[in-house]
């Protein structure tokens, strides 16, 4: 069965996971990313412009599809929907998180790091997670041994995971995508090295295919 969220994650083989720390760096940021060829964005929730950020996306680059993630309590994921956010991620899951995603209509994907905590999601109806943090918690490893019993579960993986690594990710079966940090380096973001962000960006599709 393909799911909403199967089609967003299939836009790019990477979700970058973005922390925006200045207002004005949002849109050109994600520009730069659509550009490279990933236009799935997560916004994390840990700054006070990230709401403001993902709205300003939302508005203006039209080919991007925002989201937000660091999302931890009802109330956030309810101001990231107020804000324009396309999907909703959260690093861990909370009862209250999960009864609240199915209330929802825009696709939300819960953090798991253990096939109990799956359980708990698996029971509310959900079929697809962000597993995380994805290295710690055994890695590609890990996502074989999930394949057995949960055969039509499929994760995005997050955590740790970089341009070297992303790829013995995205072969697995159980894989729709990937998440992380790595297209925005501190260092070309303060340095508005926008060009740069976009070569990270297509050689990480490049990488995938
Ligand atoms: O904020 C959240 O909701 C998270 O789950 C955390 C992020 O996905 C990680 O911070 C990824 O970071 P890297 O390991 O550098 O790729």
């Amino acid at each position: 069965m393909i799911t909403r969220t199967d089609q967003l994650c299939s836009l790019g083989p990477v979700i970058p996971v973005l922390t925006i720390n200045r207002l004005a760096d949002a849109i050109p940021i994600a520009e730069a990313l659509v550009a490279g060829g990933l236009p799935v964005l997560e916004v994390t929730l840990r700054t006070p412009d990230a709401l403001k950020a993902i709205e300003a996306i939302a508005r203006a680059v039209p080919d991007a599809h925002v989201g937000a993630g660091t999302v931890i309590n009802p109330a956030d994921f309810k101001r990231a929907i107020d804000s324009g956010s396309a999907f909703i991620v959260s690093p861990g899951i909370t009862p209250e998180l999960l009864d609240y995603g199915t209330t929802s209509d825009v696709p939300y994907l819960p953090g798991i790091q253990t096939v109990s905590e799956m359980m708990a999601g698996i029971q509310r109806g959900y079929r697809r997670f962000k597993f995380f943090p994805a290295e710690i918690a055994g890695g590609t490893a890990a996502l074989k041994a999930f394949s057995g019993p949960f055969a039509d579960i499929r994760f995005c993986p997050t955590g740790g995971i970089r341009a070297h690594t992303a790829k013995e990710y995205l072969a697995l079966d159980n894989v729709i995508c990937v998440g992380g940090t790595w297209l925005t380096p501190c260092d070309i973001v303060d340095k508005q090295a926008w060009q740069a962000i976009t070569q990270l960006a297509q050689q990480a599709v490049k990488s995938a295919a």
